[in-house]
């Protein structure tokens, strides 16, 4: 069998997913067979993408992270747009099939799509009901605002029902993009990247200052705890430590793992007229790198069909967190009476969909944004250590973070 090396940075419930997808296409024909290898973190896996591409020797696929697409856009030859990929292999390919605001994150601005939407995600608000009850807050009504997350967090810390009243995952991802969409602010000009590479950003405006101070200001204490650059706070809130966490909603997975009594919310949002908007579609994509034989472009069309197939999707939604990328089998998890069972479950695509998006909300791109957001952790990290307030970590990362997007586009 011709094999397809998949390189991937799903861990815990998340690699199971990927380790029983693999095994399943693999035992569902002789041709091909897909071998997922697990390469780090999503910041991790991309570098050691592009190292793998320098020498000559990329993966077949790799997953990469939202904030990776700007990224293979830009490396014009070294991928194969998903759309041919499918075509090639003799599979039709049809947009419409797929959730309209992730097509559109993951396409050309001609509308070719570039990458296969695999895990696509919107971050939600988990709860620790257990935790609630102490605290004496109600365990059936998640707060809604940031204004009420804080409050909650205080009343947790304060009463010793919990050492950490609230944490994130994600402060770039969930707090600052997701934070500009879902309160309709610009994070950057040219629609946030989407309309064009020459981005000046935004993201040190008022209300984004406001929020990080707030966060800061609970840091001091032990109210709020960071976790980590990526997805390392959800440990935080598996073990007991903290009560509320902002986290993926494909965190689902190990959340339900770890036994603990928790709650659904949506994302909280800034209060204001009109809010709250619409989230974007985070989590990761498949690219598909060039220089492979055809056999190989074969089966990881094979692959690709496999993975949309209704039944596939629908149970990798349900059983992930992640969202379904079709809309059949949105509709088929509808009927199937699921959302009726588990209302929360459908609170990432309610989100995503709920309103049409404004230029502020339709996504954010950037060729460097790996590097951005590195930026932004680094600014946030020296803040939330006390070094600096949330006004000057926010100005601070726009103004290196300009600079570093001009020079990236050669300016
Ligand atoms: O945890 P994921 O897979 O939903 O990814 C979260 C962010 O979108 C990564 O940038």
């Amino acid at each position: 069998a011709t094999e397809i090396s998949w390189w991937h940075a799903m861990t815990g419930a998340n690699n199971e997913v990927v380790d029983q997808l693999a095994k399943e296409f693999n035992e569902s024909q002789s041709d091909f067979k897909v071998m997922p290898v697990f390469k780090g973190t999503y910041p991790e896996t991309l570098n050691a993408g592009i190292a793998a591409f320098r020498a000559k020797q990329p993966p077949a696929i790799m997953q990469v992270f939202d904030a990776g697409s700007g990224v293979m856009m830009g490396a014009q030859g070294a991928i194969v747009p998903v759309a041919d990929v499918l075509e090639k292999g003799g599979f039709k390919f049809d947009k419409s099939q797929y959730l309209p605001g992730i097509v559109a994150y993951y396409s050309k601005p001609d509308g070719t799509m570039l990458s296969f939407p695999y895990n696509s995600s919107s971050p939600i608000l988990y709860y620790n009901k257990d935790i609630f009850e102490k605290a004496g807050l109600n365990p059936d009504t998640p707060p809604k605002t940031w204004g009420e997350v804080f409050d909650a967090a205080k009343k947790i810390k304060t009463s010793g029902a919990a050492p950490c009243g609230f944490t994130s995952t994600w402060l770039t991802w969930i707090q600052t993009e997701n934070f500009a969409a879902w309160n309709n602010l610009s994070y950057g000009s040219n629609e946030n990247g989407l309309g064009g590479t020459d981005v000046k950003l935004a993201f040190n405006a008022e209300p984004f200052v406001k929020h990080f101070q707030a966060i800061a200001d609970l840091a001091k204490d032990g109210t709020f705890r960071y976790g980590g650059r990526t997805s390392e706070a959800k440990q935080l809130f598996t073990s007991g430590e903290c009560a509320i966490l902002t986290e993926s909603s494909g965190g689902l997975g190990d959340i339900v793992k770890s036994g603990l009594k928790y709650g659904i919310g949506q994302l909280p949002y800034a209060e204001g007229p009109g809010r709250p908007q619409n989230t974007i579609p985070g989590g990761a994509s498949l690219w598909v790198f060039g220089g492979k034989s055809d056999a190989e472009y074969k089966g990881v069309a094979t692959f690709f069909n496999f993975l949309s197939q209704t039944k596939i999707q629908s149970r990798l939604h349900q059983v992930s967190g992640y969202m379904p990328v079709t809309m059949a089998a949105y509709e088929d998890t509808k009927k199937s009476g699921f959302y009726e069972k588990n209302p929360a479950r459908e609170t990432p695509l309610l989100q995503m969909m709920g309103k049409a998006p404004t230029e502020n909300s339709k996504g954010v791109r950037l060729v460097n944004l790996p590097q951005v957001r590195d930026i932004m952790n680094e600014e946030f990290e020296s803040m939330l250590a006390g070094k600096q307030d949330a006004k000057a970590a926010l100005d601070k990362a726009v103004q290196r973070g300009n600079a570093a997007i001009q020079q990236a586009i050669g300016k």
